[in-house]
């Protein structure tokens, strides 16, 4: 008789948002029905880490519905703003933890969630502060608006310990200058998710736009 099949492995928790993949993409939905379709077309396309914006009342159950029906993807939670969204994202799944900024009580909330987490900076004394707490990874959010890759090569001098994933006004073209960088772990965005497609719920370009994006960071990328 055939051995039996191995058991299904759960993707291995992750110890930094950093390292799981060179492109993250944040997802805005509007119908959690479109999360597992979309996930599955995001993994299809090569993007396995994915960040789900608490941005709209389904972010959630999105969320919850990932972390159940995809093994391949590594669902997160974005916009995260209170320990009680840090709390509901866990509860429901996420495996990582990502904000647009920080203040003590939710860096706390985010610490002792368990997952990894990064909260966002824009400016050389957030990032002094965060290493001061002992944080050393972080989203660079806006990274366009906020002086984009001038300004993080700017950073790289007096703090190169810490680390960024850059998020906001990134795009399939100035996404490789970012990822070139020696402080950019991985950068993350919406341009492989586009409104239009998602409403149209068009999963074949978004599992294109994905694969596109997932190839960016393929030629020499040193990590
Ligand atoms: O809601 C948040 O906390 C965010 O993280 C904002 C996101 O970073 C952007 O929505 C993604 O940026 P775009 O690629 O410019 O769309």
């Amino acid at each position: 008789m055939p051995a039996p099949p191995p058991a299904a492995r759960p993707t291995p928790a992750p110890s930094s948002v950093l390292d799981l993949a060179p492109v993250v993409p944040v997802v805005v939905l509007r119908d959690a029905g479109d999360a597992v379709p979309l996930a599955r077309a995001l993994v299809a396309g090569g993007l396995p880490a994915i960040e789900v914006a608490l941005r709209t009342p389904p972010a959630t159950a999105a969320i919850r519905a990932v972390a159940e029906a995809v093994p391949g993807a590594v669902v997160g939670a974005g916009t995260v703003l209170t320990p009680g969204q840090v709390a509901d994202s866990v509860a429901a799944g996420a495996r990582f933890l990502v904000s647009p900024g920080w203040t003590d009580v939710l860096l706390e909330a985010m610490r002792v969630s368990g997952v990894p987490f990064l909260p966002g900076v824009s400016t050389a004394s957030e990032v002094v502060a965060l290493l001061e707490r002992g944080v050393r990874e972080m989203k660079f959010f806006p990274a366009h608006a906020a002086g984009g890759t001038a300004y993080l090569r700017s950073l790289a001098g007096p703090l190169p310990q810490a680390r960024f994933c850059p998020t906001g006004g990134i795009t399939a073209a100035s996404a490789p200058d970012y990822l070139a960088l020696p402080n950019v772990g991985c950068v993350g965005g919406s341009w492989m998710v586009p409104a239009d497609a998602v409403a149209g719920r068009d999963w074949a370009r978004v599992e294109r736009l994905a694969r596109e994006a997932a190839g960016l960071s393929a030629g020499g990328r040193c990590r």
